[in-house]
C-alpha cells in the first residue's frame, strides 16, 4: 500500500540522538524536528493562514472532538475537507483534542467499545470509539490521523496501566480496519504506557507489529515532572522505527522542545504559544515576558530584542502592554504571532545545530540565555 506519509532521515546529531528529517506529506514536505501550532476549530486563534506561511509553519493541527461537535464533520467534507475548508494547503494532523473530556472529566466510562462522555459544551451524553473517531477523522481529511487511545491520567498504578495500554492496542488495530482512505491520509499508532519501561515496552511492540506510517508518544505533558517525561522518551524513542516519524504529544516549552529533539523526537505540538499569548505572556530569548507589568508601561524596545518576527520589528512593549491592557484584540495578534513564531524559529535553531552535530551546545547556550536552571 503507497503510504501518504513518508519520513526521510537526513542525518542523526554526533553529540545527541536528534535526528534531521524530512516529513512528506500530500500536502508537502517539511523538515523535522518540527514544531506544530495547535488549530484546535479550524485556527490558529487569531492567525491567518498568510501569518503561518510566512512564518514558516509547515503542519498545524486540529482536533477530531472539537470539529464533530461543531461545525459537525458532515459539513467540512461538504466543503471539501478541512485544507478547503479553512484555506490552509500545508500539512493539517488531527489529534482528538479531547483527551481532557476522555480522560480527565469525571464523567467519563470507558468501555471495550470505547468511551461515553459528556458534551463539555451543553452536557449532553456522547460516545466516542475507534470507528467512529476514525470515520470523523477520514471526512475531516486531515493528512495525518491519529488512532483512538486512552491517555490515562497520572500518576496511574502499574495494574490500571497494563489493561489500559492493552485496550489501546486493541482499539489501533480497530482503526486500522476502520480506516477508509489509508491512501491519503496517514493513520500514526499512540504509545501508551505511562513511566513504566515494561508498559511502554510493551505497548511500543504491539503498534510497530501494525506497521502504522508515524508513531506518536501518548501519555505525556499531563502533569508528570519533566525528569520524568525525559526518562520516559529514552527508553521509549528507541523502541519505534528509525525510518517513522515520532510525535511527542502536547509538549510544548522551548526546554522541552530540544529535550525532546535531543531523545529523538521528530515533531511537536503544543497549545502554549497562543493560549499564553492570549492572556499577554511572551516567550522571548530572554525568558517569559507577562506584558502587562508596569514595569514595561515605558520600554519602548521590541518584546524580544533577539526576535525579526513582524510583531518585534514594528511594535514596542509599550504599546502592546497598553493593547492588552485595554483588551484590544490586536494586541493579543501581535502576542500570539509572536510566540508562534518563536517557537517555529527556536526548531529552526535545532535543526541548524543537528546539522553541525552540536545540539548538545545550543542547549547549554539557550538554557543559559532563557533562564533554564542547569540539567
Ligand atoms: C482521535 C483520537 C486521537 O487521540 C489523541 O489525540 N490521543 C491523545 N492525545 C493526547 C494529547 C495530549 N496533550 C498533552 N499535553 C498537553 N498530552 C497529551 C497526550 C495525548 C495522548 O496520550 N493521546
Amino acid at each position: 500500500m503507497t503510504t501518504p506519509i513518508r519520513f526521510e532521515l537526513i542525518k542523526t546529531c554526533r553529540q545527541t540522538g536528534a535526528r534531521l528529517g524530512i516529513l512528506h506529506t500530500p500536502h508537502g514536505s517539511f523538515e523535522t524536528p518540527m514544531f506544530m501550532p495547535v488549530g484546535t476549530l479550524a485556527t490558529v486563534k487569531t492567525l491567518s493562514p498568510e501569518e503561518l506561511k510566512e512564518m514558516g509553519a509547515g503542519v498545524i493541527l486540529s482536533n477530531t472532538y472539537h470539529l464533530w461537535l461543531r461545525p459537525g464533520h458532515d459539513i467540512v467534507a461538504e466543503a471539501g475537507g478541512l485544507h478547503a475548508f479553512m484555506n490552509w494547503d500545508r500539512g493539517i494532523l488531527t489529534d482528538s483534542g479531547g483527551f481532557q473530556v476522555f480522560s480527565l472529566s469525571e464523567f467519563r466510562r470507558i468501555e471495550e467499545e470505547g468511551v461515553y462522555f459528556r458534551n463539555h459544551l451543553n452536557g449532553d451524553k456522547l460516545f466516542l470509539s475507534p470507528e467512529k473517531a476514525v470515520e470523523i477523522q477520514n471526512a475531516l481529511g486531515a493528512d495525518i490521523i491519529m488512532a483512538f487511545d486512552e491517555c490515562p491520567p497520572y500518576p496511574a498504578t502499574y495494574e490500571y496501566m497494563k489493561q489500559s495500554i492493552e485496550r489501546t492496542s486493541r482499539w489501533a488495530e480497530r482503526c486500522l480496519k476502520a480506516h477508509r482512505r489509508p491512501n491519503e491520509q496517514g493513520l500514526f499508532g499512540i504509545v501508551q504506557g505511562g513511566e513504566y519501561e515494561e508498559l511502554r515496552r510493551q505497548s511500543a511492540r504491539d503498534l510497530v507489529s501494525l506497521d502504522f506510517p508515524g508513531y506518536a508518544v501518548g501519555g505525556l505533558s499531563v502533569g508528570e515532572p519533566k525528569e520524568v517525561m525525559n526518562r520516559v522518551l529514552e527508553f521509549t524513542t528507541p523502541l519505534l522505527p528509525a525510518d517513522k516519524p515520532r510525535y511527542l504529544m502536547g509538549v510544548g516549552s522551548p526546554d522541552s522542545l530540544i529535550d525532546g529533539a535531543i531523545r529523538g523526537i521528530d515533531m511537536f505540538d503544543c497549545v502554549l504559544p497562543t493560549r499564553i499569548g492570549r492572556n499577554g505572556t511572551v516567550m522571548t530569548s530572554e525568558g517569559r515576558v507577562v506584558i502587562k507589568n508596569a514595569q514595561y508601561a515605558r520600554d519602548f524596545s521590541p518584546l524580544d530584542p533577539h526576535c525579526d518576527c513582524y510583531t518585534c520589528r514594528n511594535y514596542t512593549r509599550a504599546y502592546i502592554r497598553h493593547l492588552i491592557k485595554c483588551d484590544e484584540t490586536f494586541g493579543i495578534r501581535l502576542t500570539s504571532y509572536h510566540n508562534v513564531y518563536f517557537l517555529i524559529k527556536l526548531m529552526e535553531q535545532v535543526r541548524q545545530a543537528i546539522r553541525e552535530d552540536r545540539l548538545a551546545d545550543f542547549r547549554e547556550e539557550f538554557f543559559e540565555r532563557y533562564g533554564f536552571n542547569k540539567p
